[in-house]
């Protein structure tokens, strides 16, 4: 009798004695994939040696191999492997190490003359050879996260028809009504865990890129892989393309989507529906991340499938987590607790009402009354502070209408509402001028600034202007990086209040957990979780939240997190193991090549 370990469960599979050699074993066992095995009788050896050759056939051959990112080793071939998978002379003769090849890539990458251009070669490494291009990203995170994700993966976007080399992810368009299935399951990877979709309709604070905004999911899941460890081959990026509204656009020969108008109403919906039903169809129990929908579509899909099937809206509750997160690591240094803040948000789309909730539910857990904790968190809009008054107010936004008069100033609103904390979802640069900022240091010793839009030219303001204009004071945090700089005599370098920190440890909490559904209790526990690991000298430094170069630590504390909500919950679908935190570091990928012979 064997053990198999078949992919997660161990599962008892019974073979006839006479199947002694390979061959019968073999066909006996069908597609059961025989990672391992466990425990066993007379066959051990036999299948061992049956386990090697199957993977070893499943491998291509010749130039096919080179060709394949999935399986590409580049210089790293071993001589044996040059032999038994028939590149010799088809590779160069010296055999590299990784860390070899890591020094070329990054050699590569610093000689380019601007971050596009480090984009691009970025890229072209990942359809080369993912092993590396993953390596390099995680061993680099600090240097890397700003080209493969924001600012750079922003202009990306932008020329995204301009820089195109090969397609990446699944594009689904108004004409594949009814054929949806059949093209999610042309994707050559079948065990696909979590796809985050885009209809690039407000790619980062850019707004529409139409099917250009590919580039948002594909970084957003190298992320997943960098930062949380799920293999990039349970990964799929999908985008939308429902057409765009971007007449530059759609007047430029070398855009990659559909030449149309964006698709709305009920047809609409009834493409996004079909594609959740399918998903649920090919890859159940995937999570769908739902990333950078305009605030028109965002909140009605997630009220509508949030309860339905395992999802979540990164920019409203990824966003909102670490927003949280950030107010609970500057308490750490003003003292105070949550309840007792006032929050002005200048900016009231998706991110801005994502986040007041979740602080809202948060001030609750610290027992404040839900009226209380909605009046201390306030709002503007294009318009001006949201108030009572206005009859121009979505539903989203009424809820946090307060009795004030109405004011179009920030500055004046800062003044009156004295506000211990000031958050940019807005996508306005430079709204927080001086006169903000000063404003902000008027009422406060150490007044909390958070300049949250993407990608970096969309920040509300600078990291140094909000330095200059507070005394210093300032705590503050940005949602894309800025470049460390001179103040007073010190080195500040300021903290990336961006959802990278939460997305990742989520998604892998929720697939090791199986959890059928995504909860803003998940979201409020990796909130904290990451408030709770910023080191006491990142704060004294400035920087509230921890190092990118700790992110896979980071995940895997969230993820741990989350998964105890999972269980806690009975949402999950996955058995317990018995120690969830050896199991979860089971889960993670390590990029590094895998012996083929
Ligand atoms: O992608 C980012 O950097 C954060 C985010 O979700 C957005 O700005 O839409
Ligand atoms: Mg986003």
């Amino acid at each position: 009798m064997y053990r198999v370990d078949y992919e997660r469960e161990d599962m008892v599979i019974r073979v006839p004695r006479r199947l002694v050699d390979a061959e019968s074993l073999s066909r006996f066992l069908g597609d059961v994939t025989l990672r391992s095995l466990l425990e066993s009788t007379e066959h051990v050896e036999t299948a061992r040696r049956m386990e090697r050759q199957r993977r070893l056939d499943q491998i291509p051959k010749g130039i096919a191999l080179l060709r394949n990112p999935d399986y590409n080793k580049g210089t790293a071939f071993t001589e044996e492997e040059k032999d038994a998978l028939g590149i010799r002379g088809l590779v160069p003769p010296r055999v590299h190490t990784i860390q070899e090849q890591m020094a070329r890539v990054l050699e590569n990458i610093r000689r380019k003359p601007n971050d596009l251009e480090k984009y691009i070669f970025l890229i072209s490494l990942q359809d080369r050879n993912k092993t590396l291009f993953y390596r390099v990203l995680l061993e680099n995170i600090e240097e890397l996260m700003p080209i493969v994700y924001t600012p750079t993966v922003g202009e990306a976007c932008q020329e995204y028809g301009h820089i195109f080399r090969r397609p990446r992810g699944i594009f689904i368009t108004p004409d594949d009504r009814g054929r949806i299935v059949s093209l999610l399951r042309n994707w050559p990877h079948k065990d696909i865990r979590i796809i985050v979709v885009t209809d690039g309709e407000r790619i980062l604070g850019l707004g529409d890129l139409g099917a250009d905004g590919m580039g948002i999911p594909v970084g957003k899941l190298a992320l997943y892989t960098a930062c949380a460890g799920i293999h990039h081959s349970r990964t799929l990026p999908v985008t939308l393309d429902v057409g765009t509204d971007n007449e530059a656009l759609l007047s430029d020969p070398l855009y990659i989507g559909v030449r149309r108008p964006r698709l709305r109403g009920e047809e609409y919906d009834a493409l996004v529906d079909e594609f959740v039903m399918a998903v649920q169809h090919v890859f159940p129990g995937a999570l769908i991340q739902f990333e950078d929908f305009a605030n028109r579509n965002a909140f009605r899909l997630l009220q509508r499938y949030r309860h339905r099937v395992c999802c979540f809206n990164d920019d409203m509750q990824g966003t909102a987590a670490v927003t949280l997160a950030g107010l609970y690591a500057a308490l750490r240094l003003t003292g105070g607790s949550l309840k007792d803040q006032t929050i002005l948000f200048v900016g009231a789309g998706e991110a801005g009402l994502g986040a007041g909730e979740l602080i809202v539910s948060a001030m609750i857990a610290e027992g404040a009354l839900p009226e209380e904790a909605r009046s201390r968190c306030w709002f503007m809009d294009s318009k001006g502070l949201i108030v009572r008054d206005r009859d121009d107010l979505s539903p989203h936004k009424r809820a946090f209408a307060h009795a004030h008069p109405l004011v179009a100033d920030p500055a004046e609103a800062v003044a009156s509402l004295r506000p211990t904390a000031l958050i940019g979802v807005s996508g306005q640069p430079g709204v927080f001028d001086a006169r903000v900022l000063k404003a902000m240091a008027r009422v406060n010793d150490r007044p909390v600034v958070f300049a949250l839009s993407n990608p970096t030219a969309k920040a509300e303001c600078t990291a140094r202007e909000a330095y200059e204009h507070t005394d210093g004071r300032v705590i503050f945090a940005s949602g894309s990086p800025f470049e460390p700089f001179e103040y007073r005599g010190r080195t500040v370098r300021t903290g990336q209040g961006n959802n990278v920190y939460i997305f990742p440890g989520v998604g892998l909490g929720v697939i090791t957990s199986g959890a059928r559904q995504v909860t803003d209790e998940m979201f409020f526990v990796a909130a904290k979780t990451l408030a709770q690991m910023v080191l006491p000298e990142d704060l004294e430094a400035g920087m509230i939240f921890p190092r990118l170069s700790r992110i896979r630590d980071v995940s895997l504390r969230i993820a741990l997190a989350v998964a105890h909500v999972a269980y806690r919950d009975g949402l999950a679908t996955v058995p317990r193991p018995e120690d969830l935190e050896a199991h979860i570091r089971s889960l993670v990928y390590y990029p590094d090549y895998e012996n083929y012979v």
